[in-house]
C-alpha cells in the first residue's frame, strides 16, 4: 500500500493524473487496451478535472463502473449519466467505450447483465481491471460495499445487486472483492475534513472497513490524501 499525502484538491488532481497517465499508457503498450473501473460521488469531479489533463490514447480506454446506481440514464442519480455530461465534452472518448448498465430492469437483472457484458469486454470470465479508481464514504465504504453489508462476504457473483444500499439511491450494482483484488491497480483519491475521521480509523485503528479491505492480491493500492482527509495522520 502506498500513501500520498498532499495539500489540497489541486494537487490531488494532479497525482491522479500522472498515475493514470503513466497506468494507462503502461497498459496499453503492453496489452492493447486499458480497462478502468470508474466509481461515482465526489470522485467524479476530481477524474473530470484529471482525465482532460492527461497524454493518452483514448481509443483503446474501456471504461466500466466500480458501482453504478440502478436509474434511468437521464437521472442526476446516474454515475454514467454524470460522466456523459461532465467527462465526455472535455475528452476525445465516445459514449460506447463505457461498459453501462441495463435500462429498465431490476437490480438483480442489471448486475446479471452487467456480469455479462464485463465478460464480452474482457473476453474471459477473468475480470482483470488494470486500475480502479475509488472513493471512500464517510462511513468507509467504498463502491457499494457498506459496513457489515452481507456483501463483503461474497465471493460467487463478481458483480453483485444491492436493493438497501444505506447511502441513496438504494438500488445499485457494485463490483465485489473477488474483482477489486483482481485489479492490478487500485486508487483512492480521499479529500477534505468530512473523510479525517474515517481515515483515522483505518489507518491509525486498523479497523477492517470496507476500503480496508481492498487489497490487491497481485496488484497495488494507493491512498491519495489530502491533508484535511489526512489530519489525524
Ligand atoms: O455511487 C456512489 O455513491 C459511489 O460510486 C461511491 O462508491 C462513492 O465513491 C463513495 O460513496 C464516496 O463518495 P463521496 O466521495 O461522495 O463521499
Amino acid at each position: 500500500m502506498t500513501t500520498i499525502k498532499v495539500e489540497n484538491e489541486a494537487e490531488i488532481i494532479k497525482k491522479l493524473s500522472s498515475y493514470i497517465e503513466k497506468i494507462s499508457n503502461d497498459a496499453i503498450t503492453n496489452r492493447g487496451k486499458f480497462y478502468v473501473g470508474l466509481s461515482g460521488g465526489s470522485v467524479i469531479k476530481y477524474l473530470c478535472e484529471s482525465l482532460p489533463k492527461i497524454s493518452t490514447n483514448w481509443s483503446k480506454w474501456v471504461l466500466a463502473f466500480c458501482d453504478e446506481r440502478v436509474v434511468p440514464e437521464d437521472s442526476e442519480d446516474s454515475t454514467f449519466g454524470v460522466y456523459c455530461r461532465q467527462l465526455l465534452p472535455k475528452v476525445p472518448l465516445e459514449r460506447s467505450q463505457f461498459i453501462s448498465i441495463k435500462q429498465g430492469v431490476s437490480a438483480d437483472e442489471a448486475a446479471q447483465d452487467y456480469t455479462e457484458q464485463l465478460k464480452l469486454a474482457f473476453n474471459s470470465s477473468d475480470f482483470k481491471f488494470d486500475l480502479l479508481l475509488l472513493g471512500m464514504g464517510p462511513d468507509g465504504h467504498t463502491c457499494s460495499l457498506f459496513p457489515d453489508h452481507k456483501l463483503l462476504e461474497e465471493t460467487a457473483l463478481m458483480v453483485a445487486p444491492i436493493t438497501d444500499s444505506p447511502k441513496p439511491p438504494p438500488e445499485r450494482i457494485t463490483l465485489t472483492y473477488p474483482v477489486i483484488n483482481n485489479a492490478r491497480n487500485c486508487i483512492f483519491a480521499v479529500c477534505g475534513s468530512g473523510k479525517s475521521e474515517i481515515i483515522k480509523r483505518i489507518f491509525k485503528d486498523k479497523e477492517n472497513l470496507p476500503a480496508a479491505r481492498v487489497k490487491p492480491i497481485n496488484g497495488s493500492v494507493y491512498w491519495i490524501l489530502d491533508s484535511a482527509a489526512a489530519s489525524y495522520l
